[in-house]
């Protein structure tokens, strides 16, 4: 599986842990970027990702900020993006399997390393589970037709 990491500078640490963590369970980390702590605009990583998860050109994606909320607000303005913004495993869990996210959001300054790997884990390894769920999203992305 093909995944896209992002980040800010406030994201940048726990950025470099989830990226190695991902390669060392034998995903195809694209890293674009921040690459350093210097200060940078998080809208421009999560538009940049979420369009990349939207294209198809990667199958999902994770944006990591200081909170994980603005990172995540930039990537679910693109179509197509389902972006969930989880700080424990069990929404991890449950944006896979109610809203089909396709892209996960974390904040370096909100949660530790071990709970983010944990989140991550669960969030890569949980299906869809589709049917009424399935129906419930279809009207999430009905949405972006309206505005
Ligand atoms: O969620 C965020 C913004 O909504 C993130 O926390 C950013 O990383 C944060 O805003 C960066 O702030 P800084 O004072 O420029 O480090």
């Amino acid at each position: 599986m093909k995944v896209v990491i992002a980040c800010d500078h406030g994201g940048f640490e726990l950025k470099e842990i989830v990226k190695e963590y991902l390669e060392k369970n034998g995903y195809l980390v694209i890293d674009i970027g921040t690459y350093s702590l210097d200060s940078v605009d998080y809208p421009d990583y999560g538009e940049k990702a979420g369009q990349m998860v939207a294209s198809k050109e990667v199958d999902r994606g994770i944006v990591i900020c200081g909170t994980g909320i603005g990172i995540s607000l930039a990537a679910n303005k693109v179509s197509g993006v389902r972006c969930a913004l989880c700080t424990n495993e069990y929404m991890a869990v449950m944006s896979r399997k109610h809203n089909n996210a396709n892209m996960l959001a974390l904040g370096n300054r909100v949660i530790g390393s071990g709970l983010a790997l944990s989140i991550v884990d669960a969030w890569m390894t949980t299906e869809f589970e589709g049917g009424r769920h399935g129906i419930r999203v279809d009207k999430i992305m009905n949405i972006e037709t309206k505005i």
